[in-house]
């Protein structure tokens, strides 16, 4: 198999060409002709936001449809190809187990070869886990889960996947999914994530297990009551205001801006409020703090795909450059952690204090303030983990999914619409309150579905902590195991048009989606006790800055952007950012309602204007 393979990516963008300085770009249509070949045809845009008009916002949508068909259609039939002539199978069928098909095909009845494999000390083979092997180098030229998914289509809801020495299991079925996060959550830890995110997080909350987790989480969660997460809202609502000033500064001066980065600031923003009252101002001002955050959640991320754990090179961890930068980083930040945690020490021994379940410092409502005055007896090195945990946790999640949201936004027009309707009708111009939440349902199931399409993170690692038997199949203790998110929200055979971002597929009269009522084919915010517990912050989190975004500028890819593909880290990022154009939002022309007596018109199915000033 040769490293230099490379299977196109799942979403691409429409490619665009930057052409010269007075901003007149050109975009690349690629319509079929009537006889199937493959046209390319290119148009104009003078004022750099590309054809304006509906027609032309269609051409480009569809024509970026199109190609994404293609690629998509390319890149499945180059796969598929390798998968069938073999290229990925293992044949191991056991001596025993091929005599014994071979007699059951001559007829013999399976309860007599049963007694006669047992008789001559033969092992009854329980069926094999199908077996996909290959090399790594194939699969590094793009997003790991993303390859994974053909292979599942191919060997099943389990399979075993080997790379050389190495070997995982990949889980792509609900029922097993819900076996191992939920049924049998003791017989699996962490595995390799809390090797990888040992010297970021320690026994933070994620990588933790057995009873530093038990512990911790039994302390951490009630953290998160409800009066929290309500008073939270000012936190969205003020953080996504500031956000909202840039996009009118960029939008007047005519610059695109990048998304994603803006939306990792907002998150951090966010998070660092929330969780140790720390203003970080990321979207305002670089600080030395918000660096060193950023250095170490990238070393997190590359050590979550490296091929071989190089920081633990015993002379290259002392010499190389970017591990020296890396412990500088952390230093700072613990010191860091270590300054807040004495502050809000001090708080909490200066405050009369009644603790009781739904406890909150008004001045000071973050998680720290919580945890210091609920008597948490703790190690500071422990409690500097779990600050950290929570600090990553919620920071690179919420980003991800603002990110393809509006990747997502941007190829549908009429979800767009519909949302905004939602949001004019619910909110107006107010900032959003936790009341509004159960009346923004459009907008909850658009991150729903986002979520589906792109789960953060798209894969669930464990390993097992004995032998168990999955999908009939036994395995051992110590097996590395990849749940695939991505594959269990994707599958044909669950959902219909899986590929499509249809927000629709969720009934605004039924039940929000989540693991329990969809059987664990959609898992969002994973499931069983170690579910996540930030899953009601972050939903309302992105469903404010949805809102409040949408309801002020229109999003348009921007013309002559990279195109937008991914890659991973631990959650799905784009390889080169999402630049998009952002301008005030064209509100729609105001149509005056005639007046017609007698009329049977039920003005519930008018397009009602909004009748307020932008
Ligand atoms: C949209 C944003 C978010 C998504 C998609 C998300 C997703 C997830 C998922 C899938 C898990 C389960 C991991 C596993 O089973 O291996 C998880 C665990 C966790 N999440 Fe989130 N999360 C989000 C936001 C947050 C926020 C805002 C916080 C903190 C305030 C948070 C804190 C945690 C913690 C501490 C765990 C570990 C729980 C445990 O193991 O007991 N998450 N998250």
């Amino acid at each position: 198999m040769s490293a230099s393979v490379s299977f196109p990516q799942l979403s691409p963008q429409i490619v665009h060409t930057k052409s010269n300085r007075n901003r007149l770009k050109r975009v690349v249509n690629l319509r079929q002709n009537p006889g199937s070949n493959w046209l390319i045809s290119c148009s104009y845009s003078s004022n750099g936001r590309g054809p304006s008009g509906s027609d032309g916002d269609d051409l480009q949508n569809d024509a970026a449809k199109g190609v994404e068909r293609l690629l998509e259609e390319t890149r499945r039939a180059e796969l598929s190809t390798r998968i069938s002539s073999g290229e990925f199978t293992v044949k191991k069928a056991s001596f025993q187990s091929q005599m014994r098909s071979k007699l059951l095909k001559f007829g013999l009845p399976e309860e007599l070869l049963n007694v006669i494999f047992n008789l001559t000390g033969g092992s009854l083979d329980y069926p094999r886990i199908p077996e996909a092997k290959g090399s790594i180098s194939a699969i590094r030229s793009e997003p790991f889960f993303v390859p994974l998914y053909e292979l599942y289509l191919t060997y099943g809801g389990i399979f075993r996947l080997t790379f050389g020495p190495k070997s995982f299991l990949i889980v792509s079925d609900p029922a097993i999914a819900k076996h191992i996060l939920k049924d049998n959550p003791k017989g699996y830890s962490k595995g390799i994530l809390a090797e990888i995110l040992d010297f970021v997080m320690g026994k933070g909350l994620i990588p933790a297990d057995g009873e530093v987790w038990r512990v911790r989480r039994r302390v951490i969660v009630p953290a998160l009551h409800q009066k929290f997460v309500a008073a939270m809202f000012k936190l969205f609502g003020a953080a996504t205001d500031r956000l909202c000033k840039k996009l009118d500064a960029a939008a007047s001066d005519g610059e695109d801006v990048e998304m994603e980065s803006l939306f990792s600031h907002l998150t951090l923003d966010i998070i660092g409020k929330a969780v140790f009252n720390y203003d970080f101002d990321s979207l305002e001002v670089d600080t030395g703090v918000v660096k060193a955050v950023y250095t170490v959640l990238r070393e997190a991320e590359d050590r979550s795909v490296a091929p071989i754990p190089f920081w633990e090179i015993p002379i290259w961890k002392d010499i190389s450059p970017k591990l020296k930068n890396v412990n500088k980083a952390l230093k700072l930040i613990n010191d860091t952690l270590d300054d807040l945690i004495a502050i809000c020490k001090r708080m909490v021994d200066e405050e009369e204090l009644l603790f009781h379940e739904e406890y909150m410092n008004e001045q000071d409502p973050s998680i720290l303030h919580f945890l210091l005055a609920s008597g948490d007896d703790v190690s500071s090195k422990q409690l500097r983990d779990d600050l950290m945990t929570l600090l990553i946790a919620g920071h690179e999640t919420s980003a991800a999914v603002l990110t393809w949201t509006f990747y997502l936004l941007s190829k549908e027009p009429s979800v767009i619409a519909k949302l905004r309707n939602e949001v004019d009708f619910v909110l107006g111009d107010r900032f959003p309150t936790m009341e509004d939440m159960k009346n923004l349902k459009y907008t909850t199931r658009v991150i729903n579905e986002s979520l589906r399409l792109y789960p953060q993170p798209p894969v669930l690692i464990r390993r097992s902590l004995g032998d168990d038997v999955l999908g009939g199949y036994p395995i051992k203790s110590g097996e590395d195991i990849f749940i695939s998110v991505w594959n269990l929200h994707r599958c044909p055979k669950q959902w219909e048009d899986a590929d499509k971002f249809n927000p629709e597929r969720w009934p605004l009269d039924g039940p929000n989606p989540n693991e329990t009522n969809q059987n664990f084919s959609y898992l969002p915010f994973g499931g069983g006790p170690r579910k996540c517990i930030g899953d009601m912050f972050a939903s309302f989190e992105t469903v404010v800055a949805v809102a409040m975004l949408v309801r002020r500028f229109d999003f348009q890819m921007a013309v002559g952007a990279p195109p937008v593909k991914m890659t991973t880290g631990a959650t799905i990022h784009t390889t080169e950012g999402l630049t998009m154009t952002v301008t005030p939002r064209r509100r729609d022309p105001i149509i005056p309602i005639l007046n017609i007596p007698n009329s049977n018109l039920d003005s519930s199915s008018l397009n009602v204007p909004d009748m307020k000033p932008v």
